[in-house]
């Protein structure tokens, strides 16, 4: 995904949020300073896998969501998805991060050699100030949902759980399998609440973009609506 394709959906949050475009583009200003390139290659055991994109929601914990992430050729887990798959004895490949839950598992993936995929916004500069330097800057991709710049890479999405199937989209995923998503979540509220349906909408363009249908979206395509998907 290039920024000219993903900028109309990042207009669109930005609206629907009020976020602040400069207050992103700042952010990913300082990762750029904190960050060294991180070569797609070095995703390569994302190429061509069948990949477990693992979200945050209370269903991961169920026998069957861990079977599927334990059978899967990769797992990307979504923030506290790591801690939750370490506890049952599955390693995550890599990690997406906002920093804003549990900044010690990526430090401590990050010294063990496992890539996390760091998220700079306009509303976590300061844990992007205090933790990229705690980190192993070698297995650090840093990301910004704004234009890209230097060593800040900008592949598509906007949650963690989205970005991590975008991620694996772009290091050249064959199929993606999701675990640990609740869309219809009651302990989800407020921002969080509309955090996951702009999940849902992103999802639903990326399985439109790879020919691929992603089944937690069964039931749910009408509502999802994406006006500025021309592919
Ligand atoms: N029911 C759920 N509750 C929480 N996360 C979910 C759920 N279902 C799917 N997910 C995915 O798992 C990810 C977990 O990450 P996390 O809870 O840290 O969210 P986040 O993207 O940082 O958003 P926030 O800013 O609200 O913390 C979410 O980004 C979301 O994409
Ligand atoms: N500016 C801004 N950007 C974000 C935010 C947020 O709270 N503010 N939250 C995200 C994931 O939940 C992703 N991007």
């Amino acid at each position: 995904m290039n920024f000219e394709t993903w900028e109309p959906a990042y207009e669109a949050i930005l609206a629907d949020f009020g976020f602040d475009r400069a207050a992103d583009e700042r952010a990913r200003d300082v990762a750029a300073t904190l960050a060294t390139p991180f070569p797609t290659g070095r995703l390569s055991v994302l190429a061509d896998a069948t990949v477990a994109i693992a979200g945050a929601g209370p269903s991961l914990s169920d026998a069957d969501a861990l079977d599927r992430a334990a059978d899967a050729d990769a797992v990307v887990a979504a923030s506290t998805a790591v801690d939750v798959l370490a506890e049952a004895g599955i390693a995550v490949d890599v990690m997406v991060t906002d920093l804003d839950k549990n900044p010690g598992t990526a430090m401590r993936l990050s010294e063990a050699g496992t890539p996390v995929a760091a998220h700079a916004h306009g509303d976590n500069v300061s844990a992007v100030r205090e933790w990229f330097p705690r980190f192993e800057a070698e297995h650090v991709l840093a990301t910004t949902q704004a234009a890209p710049c230097g060593p800040v890479v900008n592949v598509g999405g906007f949650t963690d759980g989205d970005r991590a199937a975008f991620l694996a989209d772009h290091a050249g995923a064959a199929a993606l399998r999701f675990v640990g998503w609740d869309f219809a979540d009651p302990t989800v509220s407020g921002t969080k609440a509309r955090k996951l349906e702009w999940a849902a909408r992103l999802l639903h363009w990326l399985e439109r973009r790879r020919g691929e249908r992603f089944e937690i979206l069964d039931g749910r395509r009408s509502e999802l609506s994406i006006p500025w998907a021309t592919d």
